[in-house]
């Protein structure tokens, strides 16, 4: 085919040149606006004592954050003298190197708010090194921009177990208005202590809160919660929202969606990847599906509970999610095991084989943290083999329903059934380990 010269030999070029030229004058500008930053803030009494950091702590200058600085809306977030945790993700995608500390040179003066709707998530990054988070997931890279008034005004949370207790105590620290409840009540104390309010029921809090977290064990104590007697559906109504994010199967969740939206309220499924220590850090991942609007309107909340959340459209797609990510985690877990005692049993010592597999392609951050704790018989609960055990019933059921052979999840199944059956429940699920040694 002839080429037209215009088209291909002269236009392409120059539209390279174009974009080069766009991203160099925005880089330009960035580093201005970064010196001017600098020069121009002094420090008040309002926002002296604020600092942003990464979770390293490194004192490193990164000057796009001045820039996004008023774009974000942090002054808000700053004047209130929060201490803003910057997270490693917003870090990458901000700056190639690790950062950062940035004290609060941002003044108020330079950095008026901007509405919501003028900040673009996404677009900024395009050109940076790593690409445009938008190619990979909805990531949420303005983790820092949630200022208080974005909030849902009253955010409630239903169930205060190893996961709902950290994912509550981050809001409140976040400066949240958050109201707890919890079936054992003594439970809820420690969120009272940090200025939560408590309600008696599920219902009270939902008709209290302007949206309802519920983080609950398994499929059945969701239900129970949401759509009981003295459920959340009895106290939701229009304007009001639902995010369940406990583990629950696709039906289940339906269900609890089709209760909620029948009073008018919202709906999202939102189970978490990511275990105690990633609760505690705000560090979990949100598979959600649902109501679109109410991911939105709650997005700063998740923000302040994980690192990124994914967005998949209908109700059931986050619970499948979820449930194909434990399947394999719990498989992944059980072939760990055989390995540990195979290589002890060879005479290897299975703190070798934890350092050999940490440093090759099967390397694993479980492996990395719970091998040398397994090594000892030690379980230190985390995620409940209770709890991975219905995952994989549950992921077993949702591959029986589209017909696909999922073998290696089903035998590591009956692991986790031996290891419960030996009153490991409770534990921590690497304690699958011990039904292998008692088979011997
Ligand atoms: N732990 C982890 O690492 C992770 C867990 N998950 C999932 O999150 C969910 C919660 O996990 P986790 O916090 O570890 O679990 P926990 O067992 O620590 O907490 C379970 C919560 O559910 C409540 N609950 C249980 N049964 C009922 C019932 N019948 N009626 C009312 N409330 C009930 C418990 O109340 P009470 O205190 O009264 O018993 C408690 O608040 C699970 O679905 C789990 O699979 C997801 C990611 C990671
Ligand atoms: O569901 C458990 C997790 O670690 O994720």
């Amino acid at each position: 085919m002839e080429l037209n010269k215009s088209d291909s030999g002269l236009l392409l070029p120059r539209r390279q040149t174009a974009v080069f030229s766009s991203h160099l004058s925005l880089c330009l500008f960035c580093f201005c606006w970064a010196l001017f930053c600098t020069l121009s803030s002094t420090p008040n009494s309002e926002t002296k004592n604020c600092c942003i950091q990464s979770r390293d702590h490194s004192p490193t200058y990164c000057p796009f954050v001045f820039f996004f600085c008023p774009v974000s809306g942090l002054q808000r977030c700053l004047r209130r003298g929060m201490k803003l945790a910057l997270k490693p993700s917003y870090g990458k995608l901000l700056c190639p190197a690790p950062m950062a500390v940035i004290t609060s040179q941002a003044s108020t003066t330079f950095c008026p708010p901007v509405p919501a709707r003028l900040r673009v998530r996404g677009w900024p990054f395009s050109f940076l090194p790593g690409g445009s988070p938008a190619l990979a997931v909805p990531v949420r890279a303005f983790s820092a921009s949630a200022s208080a008034s974005e909030f849902p005004e009253r955010v409630g949370f239903l169930g205060m177990g190893i996961m709902g207790t950290p994912m509550a105590q981050n809001l409140i620290k976040a400066g949240c208005d958050v109201t707890v409840w919890n079936r054992t009540k003594s439970k809820c104390d420690p969120l009272t202590s940090l200025g939560a309010k408590f309600k008696p029921s599920p219902e009270e809090v939902a008709a209290s809160c302007d949206v309802t977290f519920a983080m609950l064990a398994d499929p059945e104590s969701a239900v129970e919660v949401a759509c009981g007697k003295l459920g959340a559906a009895n106290g939701m109504g229009p304007g009001k929202g639902y995010v369940d994010v406990s583990t629950v199967d696709g039906a289940t969740s339906k269900l609890i969606g089709e209760r909620i939206k029948a009073t008018g309220a919202l709906f999202l499924e939102a189970p978490v990847s990511g275990s105690k220590k990633p609760a505690e850090d705000g560090q979990l991942i949100f598979l959600t599906a649902g109501d679109k609007a109410l991911y939105g309107s709650v997005s700063s909340l998740l923000d302040i509970m994980g690192k990124s959340s994914f967005y998949l459209g209908d109700v059931g797609n986050g619970a499948a999610m979820k449930l194909v990510v434990n399947m394999i985690m719990g498989s992944m877990m059980a072939s760990f095991s055989e390995g540990l005692l195979l290589s002890e049993k060879v005479g290897l010592d299975p703190n070798v084989l934890v350092e050999v597999v940490s440093h090759g392609a099967i390397s694993a951050p479980m492996y990395k943290l719970k091998g040398p704790s397994m090594v000892q018989s030690q379980y230190p609960t985390a995620f409940p083999l209770k709890h991975q055990q219905k995952d994989m019933r549950l992921a077993l059921g949702l591959a029986e329903s589209v017909s696909q052979s999922t073998p290696v999840a089903a035998a590591a199944n009956e692991l986790y059934k031996v290891a419960k059956s030996h009153g490991l429940s409770d534990e921590d699920f690497s304690a699958v380990i011990e039904a292998l040694k008692s088979k011997q």
